[in-house]
Protein backbone atom coordinates (compact mmCIF):
# COMPACT_ATOMS: atom_id res chain seq x y z
CA UNK A 1 0.00 0.00 0.00
CA UNK A 2 0.61 3.95 -0.40
CA UNK A 3 0.91 4.93 3.21
CA UNK A 4 1.98 8.63 4.90
CA UNK A 5 3.38 9.26 7.91
CA UNK A 6 2.82 12.19 10.43
CA UNK A 7 5.81 12.51 12.75
CA UNK A 8 8.03 10.11 10.14
CA UNK A 9 11.51 11.79 11.36
CA UNK A 10 10.23 10.87 14.92
CA UNK A 11 11.49 7.64 16.76
CA UNK A 12 8.25 5.84 16.32
CA UNK A 13 8.19 7.57 12.41
CA UNK A 14 11.33 5.62 11.56
CA UNK A 15 10.77 2.13 13.26
CA UNK A 16 7.28 2.39 11.22
CA UNK A 17 8.78 3.22 8.27
CA UNK A 18 11.57 0.69 8.58
CA UNK A 19 8.67 -2.61 9.19
CA UNK A 20 6.91 -1.18 6.16
CA UNK A 21 9.59 -1.04 4.05
CA UNK A 22 10.21 -4.70 4.83
CA UNK A 23 6.36 -5.28 3.99
CA UNK A 24 6.25 -4.02 1.05
CA UNK A 25 4.62 -0.58 1.23
CA UNK A 26 5.59 2.82 0.02
CA UNK A 27 5.84 5.55 2.03
CA UNK A 28 4.59 8.64 -0.41
CA UNK A 29 3.89 11.41 2.24
CA UNK A 30 5.28 12.87 5.34
CA UNK A 31 5.06 15.40 7.81
CA UNK A 32 7.04 16.37 10.36
CA UNK A 33 7.29 19.58 12.35
CA UNK A 34 9.43 20.75 9.47
CA UNK A 35 7.07 20.65 6.76
CA UNK A 36 5.49 17.85 4.12
CA UNK A 37 6.65 15.87 0.91
CA UNK A 38 4.51 14.29 -0.74
CA UNK A 39 5.44 11.96 -3.80
CA UNK A 40 1.66 10.99 -4.63
CA UNK A 41 -1.26 10.52 -2.73
CA UNK A 42 -1.30 7.88 0.25
CA UNK A 43 -4.12 6.03 1.00
CA UNK A 44 -4.13 6.23 4.38
CA UNK A 45 -2.30 8.32 7.14
CA UNK A 46 -0.41 7.27 9.61
CA UNK A 47 0.06 9.47 12.72
CA UNK A 48 2.46 9.52 15.37
CA UNK A 49 3.67 12.90 15.96
CA UNK A 50 2.61 14.83 19.25
CA UNK A 51 -0.32 17.07 20.77
CA UNK A 52 0.52 20.19 19.01
CA UNK A 53 0.52 18.77 15.68
CA UNK A 54 -2.84 17.21 16.36
CA UNK A 55 -4.91 20.44 14.54
CA UNK A 56 -2.96 20.12 10.93
CA UNK A 57 -3.40 16.06 11.14
CA UNK A 58 -7.36 16.91 11.24
CA UNK A 59 -6.81 19.30 8.61
CA UNK A 60 -5.00 16.58 6.35
CA UNK A 61 -7.36 14.19 7.03
CA UNK A 62 -10.18 16.52 5.72
CA UNK A 63 -8.64 17.56 2.92
CA UNK A 64 -7.63 13.70 1.42
CA UNK A 65 -10.16 11.90 3.31
CA UNK A 66 -8.58 9.12 3.90
CA UNK A 67 -8.46 6.89 6.94
CA UNK A 68 -6.09 7.40 9.84
CA UNK A 69 -4.29 5.49 12.29
CA UNK A 70 -3.10 7.79 14.99
CA UNK A 71 -1.03 6.24 18.12
CA UNK A 72 -0.39 10.22 19.44
CA UNK A 73 -0.54 10.64 23.19
CA UNK A 74 -2.01 13.54 25.19
CA UNK A 75 -4.81 13.51 23.26
CA UNK A 76 -7.97 15.41 25.46
CA UNK A 77 -11.13 14.89 25.17
CA UNK A 78 -11.68 17.85 22.08
CA UNK A 79 -9.02 16.01 20.46
CA UNK A 80 -10.95 13.25 20.67
CA UNK A 81 -14.54 14.90 19.46
CA UNK A 82 -12.70 15.71 16.25
CA UNK A 83 -11.58 12.38 15.68
CA UNK A 84 -15.36 11.11 15.94
CA UNK A 85 -16.13 14.24 13.38
CA UNK A 86 -13.53 12.89 11.54
CA UNK A 87 -14.72 9.19 11.69
CA UNK A 88 -18.17 9.86 10.10
CA UNK A 89 -16.71 10.24 7.09
CA UNK A 90 -13.64 8.14 7.13
CA UNK A 91 -12.18 4.86 9.16
CA UNK A 92 -9.83 6.29 12.31
CA UNK A 93 -8.01 3.60 14.57
CA UNK A 94 -6.93 5.19 17.81
CA UNK A 95 -4.96 3.62 20.38
CA UNK A 96 -2.24 4.89 23.07
CA UNK A 97 -0.64 1.55 22.95
CA UNK A 98 -0.72 -0.61 19.47
CA UNK A 99 1.17 -3.37 21.46
CA UNK A 100 -0.57 -6.72 21.61
CA UNK A 101 0.44 -7.59 25.69
CA UNK A 102 -1.13 -3.87 26.76
CA UNK A 103 -3.91 -5.07 24.88
CA UNK A 104 -4.26 -8.52 27.23
CA UNK A 105 -3.06 -6.43 30.33
CA UNK A 106 -5.94 -4.24 29.74
CA UNK A 107 -8.58 -7.12 29.67
CA UNK A 108 -6.45 -8.34 32.78
CA UNK A 109 -7.11 -5.45 34.65
CA UNK A 110 -10.49 -5.11 34.44
CA UNK A 111 -10.90 -8.85 35.46
CA UNK A 112 -9.09 -8.08 38.56
CA UNK A 113 -11.11 -4.90 38.86
CA UNK A 114 -14.11 -6.75 38.97
CA UNK A 115 -13.16 -9.30 41.87
CA UNK A 116 -11.92 -6.76 44.13
CA UNK A 117 -14.03 -3.86 46.38
CA UNK A 118 -12.48 -0.64 47.96
CA UNK A 119 -10.55 -2.23 50.90
CA UNK A 120 -8.10 -2.78 48.05
CA UNK A 121 -5.49 -0.44 46.81
CA UNK A 122 -4.61 0.45 43.31
CA UNK A 123 -1.97 2.58 42.01
CA UNK A 124 0.34 2.39 38.17
CA UNK A 125 3.79 3.23 37.61
CA UNK A 126 4.96 3.97 34.05
CA UNK A 127 8.51 4.00 33.02
CA UNK A 128 9.71 5.69 29.74
CA UNK A 129 13.08 6.96 27.48
CA UNK A 130 14.17 10.59 29.04
CA UNK A 131 12.74 12.15 25.85
CA UNK A 132 9.84 11.49 26.44
CA UNK A 133 7.84 14.51 26.23
CA UNK A 134 4.19 13.88 27.64
CA UNK A 135 3.47 12.75 31.55
CA UNK A 136 2.07 9.82 32.64
CA UNK A 137 1.93 7.71 29.45
CA UNK A 138 -1.30 7.49 27.54
CA UNK A 139 -1.39 3.73 28.33
CA UNK A 140 -1.42 4.58 31.68
CA UNK A 141 -4.13 7.12 31.80
CA UNK A 142 -6.04 4.31 29.46
CA UNK A 143 -5.19 1.92 31.95
CA UNK A 144 -6.33 3.88 34.64
CA UNK A 145 -9.68 4.76 32.87
CA UNK A 146 -10.58 0.91 33.12
CA UNK A 147 -10.70 1.54 37.02
CA UNK A 148 -13.55 3.58 38.42
CA UNK A 149 -12.14 5.19 41.20
CA UNK A 150 -9.69 7.73 40.95
CA UNK A 151 -6.02 6.30 40.27
CA UNK A 152 -2.70 7.99 41.76
CA UNK A 153 -0.05 7.15 38.75
CA UNK A 154 3.88 7.88 39.19
CA UNK A 155 6.01 8.21 36.05
CA UNK A 156 10.09 7.06 35.47
CA UNK A 157 12.39 8.76 32.59
CA UNK A 158 15.21 6.39 32.30
CA UNK A 159 17.19 6.24 29.41
CA UNK A 160 16.08 4.81 26.60
CA UNK A 161 13.51 2.71 28.39
CA UNK A 162 10.47 1.64 25.45
CA UNK A 163 7.87 1.45 28.01
CA UNK A 164 6.82 -0.75 30.42
CA UNK A 165 3.52 -0.54 32.88
CA UNK A 166 3.10 -1.86 36.22
CA UNK A 167 -0.43 -2.39 37.98
CA UNK A 168 -0.43 -2.64 41.48
CA UNK A 169 -3.69 -4.26 43.83
CA UNK A 170 -2.99 -4.46 47.12
CA UNK A 171 -5.31 -5.02 50.27
CA UNK A 172 -3.31 -5.60 53.81
CA UNK A 173 -2.64 -9.20 53.35
CA UNK A 174 -1.45 -9.64 49.68
CA UNK A 175 -0.79 -7.51 46.58
CA UNK A 176 -1.21 -8.36 43.15
CA UNK A 177 1.48 -6.93 40.34
CA UNK A 178 0.10 -7.16 36.15
CA UNK A 179 3.38 -5.80 34.40
CA UNK A 180 4.25 -5.18 30.54
CA UNK A 181 7.66 -4.14 29.14
CA UNK A 182 8.46 -3.38 25.71
CA UNK A 183 11.90 -4.18 24.74
CA UNK A 184 11.64 -3.03 21.54
CA UNK A 185 9.35 -0.17 19.15
CA UNK A 186 8.61 -3.28 17.33
CA UNK A 187 6.22 -4.30 20.07
CA UNK A 188 4.06 -1.15 18.60
CA UNK A 189 4.75 -1.07 15.18
CA UNK A 190 3.56 -4.86 14.96
CA UNK A 191 0.13 -3.22 15.73
CA UNK A 192 0.29 -0.23 13.47
CA UNK A 193 1.09 -2.68 10.84
CA UNK A 194 -1.98 -4.95 11.57
CA UNK A 195 -4.07 -1.98 11.81
CA UNK A 196 -2.21 -0.05 8.66
CA UNK A 197 -3.23 -3.35 6.58
CA UNK A 198 -7.07 -3.65 8.16
CA UNK A 199 -7.95 -0.04 7.90
CA UNK A 200 -8.48 0.15 4.27
CA UNK A 201 -10.95 -2.85 4.16
CA UNK A 202 -13.32 -1.04 7.37
CA UNK A 203 -16.14 1.40 7.00
CA UNK A 204 -16.13 4.88 8.16
CA UNK A 205 -16.09 5.12 11.99
CA UNK A 206 -13.73 4.98 15.45
CA UNK A 207 -12.60 1.76 16.17
CA UNK A 208 -9.54 1.03 19.01
CA UNK A 209 -6.66 -1.68 18.17
CA UNK A 210 -8.83 -3.96 20.26
CA UNK A 211 -11.62 -3.88 17.78
CA UNK A 212 -8.65 -4.88 15.52
CA UNK A 213 -7.69 -7.70 17.46
CA UNK A 214 -10.83 -8.77 17.98
CA UNK A 215 -12.42 -9.16 14.43
N1 LIG B 1 0.26 4.32 20.57
C1 LIG B 1 1.44 3.71 20.69
O1 LIG B 1 1.54 2.46 20.61
C2 LIG B 1 2.68 4.55 20.87
C3 LIG B 1 3.94 3.96 20.96
C4 LIG B 1 5.06 4.80 21.03
C5 LIG B 1 4.90 6.19 21.04
N2 LIG B 1 3.64 6.71 20.98
C6 LIG B 1 3.40 8.15 20.91
O2 LIG B 1 3.78 8.56 19.61
C7 LIG B 1 4.16 9.94 19.67
C8 LIG B 1 5.51 10.09 19.01
O3 LIG B 1 6.47 9.41 19.80
P1 LIG B 1 8.02 9.53 19.35
O4 LIG B 1 8.83 8.88 20.41
O5 LIG B 1 8.14 9.08 17.94
O6 LIG B 1 8.23 11.11 19.42
P2 LIG B 1 9.35 11.99 18.69
O7 LIG B 1 9.47 13.24 19.48
O8 LIG B 1 10.56 11.15 18.43
O9 LIG B 1 8.71 12.32 17.24
C9 LIG B 1 7.70 13.26 17.12
C10 LIG B 1 7.49 13.52 15.64
O10 LIG B 1 6.43 14.47 15.49
C11 LIG B 1 6.89 15.54 14.69
N3 LIG B 1 6.20 16.78 15.02
C12 LIG B 1 6.34 17.54 16.13
N4 LIG B 1 5.56 18.63 16.04
C13 LIG B 1 4.91 18.54 14.84
C14 LIG B 1 3.97 19.37 14.15
N5 LIG B 1 3.54 20.51 14.70
N6 LIG B 1 3.51 18.95 12.96
C15 LIG B 1 3.93 17.78 12.41
N7 LIG B 1 4.83 16.96 13.01
C16 LIG B 1 5.30 17.36 14.21
C17 LIG B 1 8.37 15.64 14.94
O11 LIG B 1 9.02 16.35 13.90
C18 LIG B 1 8.72 14.14 14.95
O12 LIG B 1 8.81 13.67 13.63
C19 LIG B 1 4.11 10.34 21.13
O13 LIG B 1 2.86 10.94 21.41
C20 LIG B 1 4.19 9.00 21.86
O14 LIG B 1 3.59 9.01 23.15
C21 LIG B 1 2.54 5.93 20.90
O1 LIG C 1 7.65 5.96 23.63
C1 LIG C 1 6.56 6.51 23.94
O2 LIG C 1 6.37 7.75 24.02
C2 LIG C 1 5.39 5.63 24.23
N1 LIG C 1 4.22 6.24 24.40
C3 LIG C 1 2.98 5.57 24.54
C4 LIG C 1 2.28 6.07 25.78
O3 LIG C 1 2.41 7.31 26.06
O4 LIG C 1 1.58 5.28 26.41
C5 LIG C 1 3.07 4.06 24.44
C6 LIG C 1 4.32 3.51 24.96
C7 LIG C 1 5.54 4.16 24.34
Amino acid sequence: MKYGIIGYSGRMGEAIEKLFSQAGHELVYQKDENGEKEIEKPELIIDFSLKEAFPETVKVIKEKEIPLVIGTTGLDEADFKQLNQLAEKVAVIQSFNFSIGINILSELVSKVDNYIDQDWDIEISETHHRFKKDKPSGTAIMLSDLIDRDIDMHSKRLGSEFGEHEVYFASTGEVLTLKHRAYSREAFTKGVLLSAEKILDLNPGLYSFKDILTN
